[in-house]
């Protein structure tokens, strides 16, 4: 995999993002079905998926700050989204060595 788009979400801490499948990219891409790879900086997350743009029958994953998701192949297809943002979370470090605002900054990587 080559990736060739990055996507910035930024996530104040009432910031959401309701459930979706990430099918914006070629269909080649889509069809070989090349990973989305999602790195998590700043407060942790309750990130949900599933085979159903149903919240109530969405598995939960908690993604804290460091976190590297990768959904590929099949799962390239779920339907996901963010629900919550925990606030004051994230690593002390983080907040002290950067300008991170409080809130979750997250970027995917992808191949179009
Ligand atoms: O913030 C996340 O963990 C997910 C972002 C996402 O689903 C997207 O950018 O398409
Ligand atoms: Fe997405």
């Amino acid at each position: 995999m080559s990736p060739d788009i990055c996507i910035v979400n930024f996530y104040t801490v009432n910031g959401r993002l309701g459930l979706h499948k990430d099918c914006d990219e070629s269909e080649g891409s889509l069809v070989k079905g090349l990973p989305v790879v999602s790195f998590s900086i700043g407060d942790s997350a309750d990130f949900l998926y599933g085979d159903q743009r149903d919240e109530g029958k969405a598995e939960k994953v908690k993604l804290e700050s460091g976190d590297v998701l990768i959904f590929g192949g099949e799962s390239r297809h779920v339907f996901h989204g963010v629900t919550a943002i925990h606030p004051d979370t994230a690593p002390k470090t983080l907040l002290g060595e950067t300008n991170l605002r409080p809130g979750r900054l997250n970027l995917t990587f992808r191949e179009y």
